[in-house]
This record gives structure tokens, C-alpha cells and sequence, in this order.
């Protein structure tokens, strides 16, 4: 019986060609693995893992391993398991169960498959294999020492957990290290949401109304490289300083009431539900595009727009047309859910290769002191951003300034004047 599942093995040897270009883009992470292949801290720790299939997730996967551990992993979206990818991992001998297109049922019981191997650590985006944990095998957290959370929306499920008192493990937020979040969510998710509309729908970005639905770190990006593809942005905002940032980046403010009747594109990115709804629907331009680029497909309220379609097809991958009684059409891209990594490939492996460095790193240090930590979510510290951005720097050939002596004297002498 093989540990693993996944859409087809013969797909191998084309998944491979795909982590191999991913490894020449991720040198933090290939500089890691070569380190601690030879140290292996990680030998006798099993790593459940649910987190995007992708090439890139795959160097982390196999350097974990290369670290020592057993690794089981399920993908974290239905939608976003590169079918080839997880055929090389499962070729290459880890437990995968992931395939693109799996239904709900599916999703579950590949977590639960990753479950099989009593996990000494667990390692997520979005919190899914942390919740099963907690609401279907609870007795399975006292084998866990900690865990690592990928993004966003599940730090904030976790943060919750724990001030109700529910968190039965300490968990380390990934997603909040700095070299995660101000490159992988501004950088990363503003390319790949741009690749994943351009995908499924080769349109002109140049002149088109984008709206953009929240503006935080990726609906930031967002804004940044729309605006750069000569669109002219509008934000949508319910946080004072988001939208304030937003105007004073030259972008359009304004509720999404209005900005229905004027948008061409719309990208929701707010972690929310229901942010595009059927009032939005109705008042949309013929040819409207909606798609969605936060972690779970809530954002855009699909039975809302299915209720007022008489009419739905695919017309081209990732890309449904939705006819109206009056005949206006709207195209939902991806089903609502994330577009980057649905309708393209994700994020760059470069982002990728410091997100998934504090995610190895974090992997270790739960090894070192997860055991003394409370059931709670925890920070990275600052100076593994440091050390990560350090490499970084000198794997692109970059060389920086050093404090001397007298300076760190004069930045510690908080008294002394000018
Ligand atoms: N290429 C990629 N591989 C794996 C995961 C990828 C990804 N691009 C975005 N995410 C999503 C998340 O890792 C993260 O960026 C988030 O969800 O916050």
C-alpha cells in the first residue's frame, strides 16, 4: 500500500524539473539544507504538514527532510496542489496526500492521512491541520510539541483559540516574522495575484479600473503592481489608516458600493466575508472581473451571484462567465478562491524562500524550547529576520554597512545630544 496519494505518479519526472527550478531561486533555504543536512536537528521529529502544494513548498519539504525528519503533508487549499509537484515528492518518497480539485470530504481526509504518523510538530497555512487536531484528534496534540503558522487569516484563528484558552500547543507565527509578511504578502501576493488574473484572462491591465478590496499588506501589493500595469486603482477599506495609506499612495478611496458601479477588475484580499455581495453584483459593469486573492473563498459571496446568473460557463480555465437576466456578464475567476495560487503558481520561489526559511527555522527552535513555552501563539525573534535577510543579501551579491564602536556607543548613550 503506498503512503501516499496523489492525482498521477507518472508526473514525476515533470514536477521534478519544476522543484529544481524552484531550488535555483531558493538559496536561503538550499544554504539551510546544506548546513543542517550535516547536523541533522530535526532526526526522530515527525512534521505533519498542510500548506499549498507548490515547488516551492516542496524545497521546504525536502529540507526538512534533509534535516532529519519524517514529513507527511496535505495541501491547504483545494484548488492549489500542482498535480506534477506532489507526484516528485511522492516519488521522492515523502507521505503526500494532495491532488488539484479535491472536494471537501477529500480535503479532511488527507489531513487525517498526515495525522497517521503521530506528529511531533505540525506545520500549516490557514490553520486547518491545527483545527482538526484540536476539534477531531485532540488526543493527538499531547504528542505535539508546537507548531507554525503560515498566513494571516491563521494567526488570527490561533490568536483566538488561545485567548479563549483553547490552544492545547504552542505555536509559532510564521505569517508575522518580518521577512515573511513585508516580502512574501507585498511582493508576493501583488506578482502572483496579477499572474493568476492574467492567466485566466490575458486581459489589458493598462486602463482598466482594478478595485481592490482591502489594504493591508497584500491588497497593497495588489494596488502597487496594478497601478504599475497602468490601472487606475480604486481601495476599498473599513480601517482609517489603511485607507488613508492608500489615498496618500495616489489610489481612489471609496466604499465598495460605489466602487461596483466603476470597477472593471475587482480583487477582494481582506481576510473578511462577504465583501462583494449581490447589491455589488447588480450594479456591476457588463464584462466585470471578481476574483479573490485571501486565504478561504469567503470574501466574494458566490451563492449571491449564482442567485441572480440564468446562465454559468467555464470559458476558459479558472474562468466562469456568469450571465445576468439583462444580460450583463461577470466572470468569477478560480471559483472565489485564491487566484495566485489557483489560476497560476503562487508567489515567486524567491518570496518564497525566506517565508519558508522561518518556517524551517521555527521547525527547529520548537525542537529547542517548544517544550517550555505556554499553549500560545509566539513571535519569531527579530534576529532571525536578521540572519535570513543577512543571507539573502549575500546570496544576491549584496554587501551592507557595519556600526562602528563609537556608533553603537552613541545609539546605547541615549543622553548624549547632537
Ligand atoms: N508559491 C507558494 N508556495 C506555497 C505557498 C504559497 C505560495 N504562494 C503563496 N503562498 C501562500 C502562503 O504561503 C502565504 O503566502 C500566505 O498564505 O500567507
Amino acid at each position: 500500500m503506498e503512503n501516499y496519494k496523489v492525482k498521477d505518479i507518472n508526473l514525476a519526472e515533470q514536477g521534478r524539473k519544476k522543484i529544481d527550478w524552484a531550488e535555483s531561486r531558493m538559496p536561503v533555504l538550499m544554504y539551510l539544507r546544506d548546513k543542517y543536512s550535516k547536523t541533522q536537528p530535526l532526526k526522530g521529529y515527525k512534521i505533519a504538514g498542510c500548506l499549498h502544494v507548490t515547488k516551492e513548498t516542496a524545497v521546504l519539504v525536502e529540507t526538512l527532510r534533509a534535516a532529519g525528519a519524517e514529513v507527511a503533508w496535505s495541501g491547504c487549499n483545494p484548488l492549489s496542489t500542482q498535480d506534477d509537484v506532489a507526484a516528485a515528492l511522492a516519488a521522492n518518497g515523502i507521505s503526500i496526500y494532495a491532488w488539484h480539485g479535491m472536494n471537501v470530504e477529500e480535503f479532511y481526509w488527507a489531513i487525517d492521512k498526515t495525522l497517521e504518523i503521530d506528529p511531533n510538530l505540525t506545520l500549516d497555512d490557514g490553520a486547518d491541520l491545527i483545527f482538526t487536531i484540536h476539534n477531531k484528534h485532540p488526543e493527538k496534540a499531547k504528542n505535539v510539541i508546537g507548531g507554525t503558522e503560515e498566513t494571516t487569516t491563521g494567526v488570527h484563528r490561533l490568536r483566538a483559540m488561545a485567548k479563549a484558552g483553547k490552544l492545547l500547543y504552542p505555536v509559532f507565527a510564521v505569517n508575522d516574522a518580518e521577512t515573511k509578511w513585508d516580502f512574501d504578502n507585498v511582493y508576493g501576493t501583488g506578482q502572483s495575484t496579477i499572474d493568476g488574473i492574467l492567466r485566466a484572462t490575458n486581459v489589458l491591465i493598462a486602463g482598466k479600473t482594478v478595485v481592490v478590496a482591502g489594504y493591508g499588506h497584500c491588497g497593497k501589493g495588489v494596488a502597487m503592481r496594478a497601478k504599475g500595469l497602468g490601472a487606475n486603482v480604486i481601495v476599498t477599506e473599513v480601517k482609517p489608516t489603511a485607507a488613508l495609506k492608500a489615498t496618500l499612495e495616489g489610489f481612489r478611496v471609496m466604499p465598495m458600493d460605489e466602487a461596483a458601479k466603476l470597477g472593471d477588475i475587482f480583487v477582494t484580499a481582506t481576510g473578511v466575508k462577504d465583501i462583494i455581495v449581490k447589491r455589488h453584483f447588480e450594479s456591476m459593469k457588463d464584462g466585470a472581473i471578481v476574483c479573490n486573492t485571501g486565504h478561504y473563498d469567503c470574501e466574494i459571496n458566490i451563492p449571491d451571484l449564482e442567485s441572480l446568473a440564468v446562465d454559468k460557463k467555464e470559458i476558459r480555465p479558472n474562468n466562469e462567465m456568469y450571465t445576468l437576466k439583462d444580460g450583463r456578464r461577470i466572470f468569477l475567476l478560480a471559483k472565489g478562491r485564491l487566484v495566485n495560487l489557483a489560476s497560476a503558481e503562487g508567489h515567486p520561489s524567491e518570496v518564497m524562500d525566506m517565508s519558508f526559511a522561518n518556517q524551517f527555522l521555527a521547525m527547529i527552535r520548537l525542537t529547542e524550547t517548544g517544550k517550555d513555552l505556554e499553549n500560545n501563539v509566539y513571535l519569531l525573534p527579530e534576529e532571525q529576520d536578521q540572519e535570513i535577510a543577512r543571507i539573502k543579501l549575500e546570496t544576491m551579491g549584496f554587501k551592507i554597512d557595519e556600526l562602528t564602536p563609537e556608533q553603537i556607543e552613541y545609539i546605547n548613550d541615549y543622553s548624549q545630544g547632537t
